[in-house]
């Protein structure tokens, strides 16, 4: 596991403590006919919710309702891991930056002139279809960098997504999310409540012995310090099926 780690580090960019401390990874299992209509992995940053991966470390509201919570997903790496003999490709119905307008996806309705969440009968309409392969996976932004601060910012309404249907055989993929909280500090402060109960792995090729140093408060102190895996780190999936969604 703590090799997959590393690759996904390696390839997204992203610290391995993010990689590490995101959801587990999301197990889809689509029979014939099964799909999954166009749409986000992740919600619209918005002042009246908090990240669901982080909730638990804000306050309740004064009249002891816990906040309201929305998906933060910045980045999604897609596995197959295998392949149906005909369908099921991933389809983004708009995706293509030459296309890019200010209007958004209004624009694609206008200019499209059917369902464009509609996967069913119109994958191949989509700008970009991907064929499943065993063995392969995708990634992509579902938002935006911030201009300001280059932290995660507005949602990429060109991630618009889903699976299209499955014409025969089997298919079944593995989405791994990148949480990322669009407030830094609670961020900083989730990592560190998650490296506290037990840190990412160092990477082997650095050949430091694990410790179990337990007692980090930053996640600089979680940088530095070398500890081991948590007991439930090899619990890392959740299981989903979509027949005819
Ligand atoms: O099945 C696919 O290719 C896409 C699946 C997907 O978008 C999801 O599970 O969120
Ligand atoms: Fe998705």
């Amino acid at each position: 596991m703590s090799f997959f780690i590393f690759r996904v580090a390696a390839l997204t960019g992203i610290q391995k403590e993010i990689v590490y401390s995101s959801e587990l990874l999301h197990v889809v299992q689509y029979n014939r006919s099964g799909h999954y209509h166009a749409h986000k992995d992740s919600q619209p940053l918005d002042n009246e919710s908090v990240c669901k991966h982080s909730d638990h470390l804000y306050p309740n509201s004064s009249d002891g309702q816990p906040p309201k919570s929305r998906l933060c997903r910045f980045m999604t790496v897609l596995y197959y891991l295998t392949e149906p003999e005909r369908g099921g490709q991933t389809a983004f119905p708009v995706a293509d930056n030459e296309t890019y307008t200010e209007e958004g996806i209004d624009h694609f309705y206008r200019i499209k002139h059917h369902d464009i969440y509609d996967l069913t009968n119109h994958c191949h309409d989509s700008n970009l279809v991907v064929e499943p392969r065993k063995g392969t996976a995708i990634m992509w932004y579902n938002h935006n960098l911030d201009d300001q601060n280059e932290w995660i910012g507005h949602i990429n309404q060109f991630s618009l997504h889903g699976g299209c249907e499955v014409i025969k055989g089997e298919k079944w993929i593995a989405n791994h999310w990148i949480n990322i909280d669009d407030n830094y500090d609670m961020q900083m402060a989730y990592l560190a409540d998650r490296i506290r109960n037990g840190s990412p792995p160092e990477d082997e090729s650095t050949h430091r012995r694990p410790t179990n140093d337990t007692n980090v408060s930053s996640i600089d102190d979680a940088r530095r310090s070398t500890c081991q895996l948590p007991q439930d780190w090899h619990n890392t999936a959740s299981m989903t099926s979509h027949d005819e969604l």
